[in-house]
């Protein structure tokens, strides 16, 4: 019997950093078993072997991607039975912490999300209060449900694992009956840098870039890092909103994260707080972001910006 159940949507041709870190946490907790959606290729169950996972269940049905969360939910449901799991964990994105609440009420499991640590009892760590503190709670559920933060353990194979059993849950005839069918879809462009959420390095901007991201997608692009940004300059139309990093946007917790012209209001805080070092650029000396800055920088980001391009460039050669 598994004691803990990965939940991973899509895995693709490859498993993403966030992925592997929910695989660590879950072999700290005992035996793991996967459930994934979509295909499942040779190279992603190799490394879910090598990640300790045991069993890999698959859908009955290869239409979830067809609805919101609500079928999902559904079959991890139907997982967490086969597996006889009782810690189910998936990443903490709108969409895991949407399946995490309805996967809840649906095993009767409480639910603890923005988590941070997992130890070896289910009790879990979380940051609340835009990241002002960090908690410690566990539910006295026979399951717990768990939706973990980006960027807090670092991914460690178990070694040579073996190739994991493959099994199919039956997902249940009535689950997709109320939920909402995707009409249409876009593709986003895709920018060849690293995913925000999950991102080790992020450089974001806010309303001091004043519409001219350039000097901040350079640092990123210098750093391998992603590109985020407040809500001013989203809401000003300078970067789409995906890149909004705080309250109402995407949770970060880089190991770097470097913010230029931003005044750290506490929606953005809140979204970005738990990064491991804070760098700021602010040419005001009185703005509230160096309260929370590791390193501050009291300066014109398109002068700082530029420089830290060029040196970050001629030190790698
Ligand atoms: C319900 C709600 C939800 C919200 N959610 C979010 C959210 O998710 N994310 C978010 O970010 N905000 C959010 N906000 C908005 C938030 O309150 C702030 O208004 C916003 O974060 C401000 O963005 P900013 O720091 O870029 O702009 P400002 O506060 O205007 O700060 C700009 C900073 O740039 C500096 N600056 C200007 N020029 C330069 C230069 N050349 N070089 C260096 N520094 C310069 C200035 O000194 C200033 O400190 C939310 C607000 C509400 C009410």
């Amino acid at each position: 019997m598994a004691n803990a159940l990965v939940f991973i949507d899509n895995p693709g041709a490859a498993l993403k950093k966030s992925s592997l870190e929910l695989l660590t946490i879950a072999r700290s907790l005992g035996e793991t078993a996967v459930a994934i959606t979509g295909e499942l290729n040779d190279d992603v169950a190799a490394t879910l072997g090598a990640y300790g996972a045991t069993t890999v269940f698959q859908p009955s049905v290869d239409d979830l991607d067809q609805y919101l969360v609500g079928p999902k939910a559904a079959y991890l449901a139907a997982a967490v039975a086969a597996s006889g799991a009782t810690a189910v964990l998936l990443d903490n994105s709108p969409e895991g912490k949407e399946i995490a609440g309805r996967l809840g009420i649906k095993l009767n499991a409480g639910v603890i999300t923005d988590v941070v640590g997992v130890e070896a009892d289910g009790t879990a760590h979380k940051s609340v209060l835009a990241g002002s503190y960090n908690t410690t709670a566990k539910a006295n559920t026979p399951v717990t449900v768990l939706s973990v933060k980006a960027n807090n353990v670092e991914p460690a194979p178990a070694g040579a694992g073996a190739a994991p059993a493959t099994a199919t849950v039956d997902v249940p005839t009535d689950a997709a009956a109320n939920s909402a069918r995707i009409a249409a879809r876009t593709e986003k462009p895709v920018s060849g840098r690293p995913d925000l959420s999950d991102a080790r390095i992020v450089v974001a901007g806010g309303r001091g870039v004043d519409g001219d991201f350039g000097p901040v997608e350079e640092l990123a692009d210098a750093l391998g890092a992603a590109v985020g940004a407040s809500r001013a300059a989203t809401d000003a139309g300078w970067i789409g909103h995906d890149a909004q990093v705080g309250q109402t946007g995407v949770t970060v917790s880089p190991q770097l994260y470097i913010s230029a012209g931003i005044s750290g209001a506490i929606q953005q805080k809140a979204g970005m707080q738990t990064s491991k070092v804070i760098v700021a650029i602010n040419k005001d000396a009185e703005s509230p972001v160096f309260e929370i800055a590791d390193y501050g920088i009291i300066g014109d980001l398109f002068k700082v910006l530029p420089q830290a391009t060029a040196e970050i460039k001629k030190r790698k050669g």
